[in-house]
């Protein structure tokens, strides 16, 4: 997708993968809007974008995006203001194993309720110019990972974006979809983890981070994403994000394909 001119709209944006995306897309020419319910890092996080990047490029919106009403009206908010929607980034997410319907509702409800917006907004069927989505889920959503409920989330983040990338509904909607799937990435949601997950299952990530040679950056995640947005040609795939490079699945055709 060529950016310039575009407007899109960034879940969890206020610090880490949100971020390190939403400013790949400012540096592509495009305006963002950044919705996070940490208002006063959202807030530093768009006075230092608008610095950098110019005034009315980019603005902060308060929205939990489990809250149905805020993430609906943070969707009108940016059409009014900006005149249109052409990208959505379905980032928002949390490691939350013992409070595990607060982890379904973040990571799974919250990013169908987005992908649903956003074909509300782009699809061609309702008046829209088609765009792209573009989910952030895990490698814990194709590989086993210790954490069941989360992993479940991002699973579920997966089967979601193969399915709303299948080509009839291209066909239909002119919206490509695409889900990022990075490994183990130097966030606060890697140091605050302790307490989210059982001790046992830490500790097993934490073997799973040391034989995988350590964690990625939000650069190198961002250098996928960007792969996403230039990719046009791969409709419902997924992009695995490691330390060995990055690696598209999900576009192999399934046994119902094979003549
Ligand atoms: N850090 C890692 O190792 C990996 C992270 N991911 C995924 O990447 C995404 C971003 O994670 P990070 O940037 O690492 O985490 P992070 O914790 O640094 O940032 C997450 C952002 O989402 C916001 N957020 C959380 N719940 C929210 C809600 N209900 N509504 C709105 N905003 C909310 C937080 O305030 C925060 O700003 C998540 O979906 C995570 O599952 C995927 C693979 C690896
Ligand atoms: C296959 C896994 C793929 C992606 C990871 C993912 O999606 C989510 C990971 C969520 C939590 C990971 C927590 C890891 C915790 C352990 O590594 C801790 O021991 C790390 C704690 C601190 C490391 C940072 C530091 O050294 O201060």
């Amino acid at each position: 997708m060529q950016l310039a001119g575009k407007i899109a709209l960034v879940t969890g944006a206020a610090r880490g993968l949100g971020k390190g995306c939403a400013e790949a897309i400012l540096e592509r020419g495009a305006k963002v809007a950044l919705l996070d319910t940490d208002d006063s890092e959202g807030q530093e996080t768009v006075a230092a974008f608008t610095l950098k990047y110019g005034a009315d490029t980019c603005t902060f919106i308060l929205c939990d995006v489990t809250d149905k009403d805020q993430l609906e009206g943070a969707f009108q908010q940016v059409v009014d203001r900006f005149g249109g929607l052409d990208l959505v980034v379905n980032n928002a997410g949390i490691l939350s194993e013992f409070d595990w319907e607060k982890c379904i509702n973040v990571n799974l409800i919250s990013v169908v309720r987005g992908c649903r917006l956003g074909l509300h907004y782009m699809g061609k069927q309702n008046g829209g110019n088609g765009g792209l989505i573009i989910n952030m889920a895990s490698v814990a959503g194709i590989y086993a990972f210790p954490a069941p409920v989360y992993a479940t989330t991002k699973a579920g983040v997966v089967g979601l974006t193969r399915s709303l990338g299948m080509d009839h509904k291209f066909g239909k909607d002119g919206v490509r979809v695409n889900v990022l799937c990075p490994s183990f990435t130097m966030t606060n949601f890697i140091t605050d983890a302790k307490g989210k997950a059982s001790e046992e299952d830490l500790q097993q990530m934490q073997d799973m981070v040391e034989k995988g040679g350590g964690f990625l950056q939000i650069p190198d995640v961002v250098k996928g994403f960007v792969k996403l947005l230039d990719d046009d040609d791969k409709n419902g795939a997924a992009l695995e994000v490691t330390l060995q490079g990055l690696k598209y699945h999900g576009c192999e055709s399934g046994p119902w394909e094979h003549e």
